[in-house]
């Protein structure tokens, strides 16, 4: 694959505006060098890891649940970063209940591999899914919609 390392992948942050009982670690994102950084839950929220992923991924237009030593995840991640589209990552392996957060998605999904990756609020595949939409021409419409439905709802 001539996907490259996550060295220069996904230094733009989006938002953190995020009510998620995830902390964000400066040390994690720096550590990575793959978009933000998510660390351990602190476990504080009563809210279940399903409505904390819907949570997460109705705030985020574009959301990859990610594991840090992954590189199928990097080339994910690579795709939003050419793109110049901002992405939310969680890297899961980084969350103490990271476990649960996966069968979580495995519940959502089918599946329980990484990376997950949601777009609009809807999943849309793993990381080969999501090359295939982007070269289908089929990715970036989709941020585009949510961008603009965002705008709006920040309208009114
Ligand atoms: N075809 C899938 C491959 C996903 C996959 O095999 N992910 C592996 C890591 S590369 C995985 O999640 N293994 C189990 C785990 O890490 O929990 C994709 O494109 O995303
Ligand atoms: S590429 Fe090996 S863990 Fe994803």
């Amino acid at each position: 694959m001539s996907w490259r390392s996550a060295s220069s992948v996904g230094r733009r942050l989006v938002a953190s505006g995020s009510s998620l009982a995830w902390r964000r670690s400066a040390a994690g994102a720096a550590g990575s060098g793959m978009g933000n950084g998510t660390s351990s839950s602190v476990g504080k929220s009563a809210s279940t890891p399903v409505n904390q992923i819907q949570e997460t991924i109705s705030n985020n237009c574009v959301v990859i649940f990610s594991k840090t030593s992954c590189s199928y995840c990097s080339m994910a991640k690579k795709i939003f970063h050419d793109m110049n589209v901002n992405y939310k990552a969680v890297e899961l392996d980084m969350l103490e209940y990271g476990n649960q957060f996966q069968d979580a998605l495995h519940k959502m999904t089918g599946e329980r591999t990484v990376p997950r990756i949601f777009v609009n609020g809807t999943f849309i595949g793993g990381a080969m899914d999501t090359h295939r939409l982007h070269k289908e021409g089929k990715l970036l419409p989709l941020v585009h919609q949510c961008n603009l439905k965002k705008k709006q709802e920040e309208r009114s």
